[in-house]
């Protein structure tokens, strides 16, 4: 299969370098990453340890049968125009945060949804570390099932990640959106690992969010419990407890957030009060705003 990897930064070398092993894949980011893996191959270490030579330019290839898009959120839709000039298949987000497969759809077709908690940490260009086996959940962002899903989980497996083809994405995005909304702000602002979500007062703040979280999913009619998005939070933070989220290494290295579509997603879609989600948001926010 031919794969075009659409932000090839952390997670999307990641991704792209597992690829690599089984399909022909193109990697599309910037300088001096995709020159580094261009003159050099890309190494992926951490959890794994090899190194495979993808394709590797700034913009995208004219063709593929697959685009996975792993560009930071509020540069989905400068992604979408990008790939709008190249003849695909299928494009599959695997981005966090609420919204990404709308902005794609509004360019392209043949659009599918996706989770991923796999971990990985830019190292150098040309070097990438997997700092965590996580799996890939995706399909249609509606829900149900497709061929076109069907397709890309056996490609993604064949490549040895961990896949599951999911009907039920819409429920899928929202629950990961209310773990995001409970770990990224609060680890970020507290400048903490996730880890010390585990006690209060952050653990309450943080299962809040994600309760808040729920609840406005519900008002979407999406079934998802309160109970449910705490006790995803309480999983994730036990798991990933000496990471440092997303946000946390965005605010420590000065990058502009994900918040937007993350917290603002929740805030943006209530219909009732989200007071924790609309705090951490505007607290976030004045950060971005006072420091970049
Ligand atoms: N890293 C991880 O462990 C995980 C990340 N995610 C999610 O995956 C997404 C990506 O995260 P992550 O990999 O960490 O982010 P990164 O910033 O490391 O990677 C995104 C890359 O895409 C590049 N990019 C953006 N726009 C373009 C463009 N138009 N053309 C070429 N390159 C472009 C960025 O370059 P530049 O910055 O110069 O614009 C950057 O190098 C996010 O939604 C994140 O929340 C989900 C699970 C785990
Ligand atoms: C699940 C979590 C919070 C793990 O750190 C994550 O997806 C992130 O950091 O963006």
């Amino acid at each position: 299969m031919e794969i075009v990897v659409f932000g090839a930064g952390s997670l999307g070398s990641l991704v792209g370098g597992l690829c690599a092993r089984e399909h022909r894949v193109t990697l599309v980011g910037r300088d001096p990453h995709i020159r580094a893996v261009r003159d050099s191959g890309l190494h992926v270490g951490g959890a794994f340890d090899f190194t495979v030579r993808p394709a590797a330019r700034t913009d995208p290839p004219p063709a593929a049968d697959l685009a996975l898009v792993t560009v930071k959120a509020f540069d989905t839709d400068d992604a979408a125009r990008a790939l709008a000039d190249c003849d695909l298949d299928t494009v599959c987000s695997l981005q966090n945060g609420l919204g990404n497969e709308e902005a794609l759809a509004t360019h392209l077709d043949g659009v599918l949804a996706g989770t991923c908690t796999y971990g990985a940490r830019f190292v150098e260009p040309g070097r990438i570390d997997c700092t965590g086996i996580g799996e890939v959940a995706l399909g249609t962002p509606d829900g149900g099932r497709s061929a076109r899903a069907e397709r890309v989980g056996r490609a993604l497996r064949a490549a040895g990640i961990e896949t599951t083809v999911a009907d039920d994405m819409p429920r899928r995005l929202w629950k990961k959106l209310a773990v995001n909304a409970g770990i990224n702000p609060t680890t970020a602002l507290a400048r903490v690992e996730n880890g010390a979500l585990a006690a209060d007062p952050l653990h309450g703040i943080a299962c809040e969010a994600a309760r808040e979280t729920a609840r406005v999913a519900r008002e979407q009619g999406i079934d998802l419990g309160d109970g449910e998005a705490a006790a995803a939070l309480d999983a994730v933070v036990g798991a990933t407890a000496a990471n440092s989220s997303s946000m946390l290494q965005d605010v420590r290295a000065g990058r502009r957030t994900e918040i937007d579509a993350i917290s603002g997603a929740v805030v943006d879609r209530a219909s009732s009060p989200v007071p924790v989600s609309q705090t951490l948001a505007g607290l976030v926010r004045a950060w971005e705003t006072a420091e970049r």
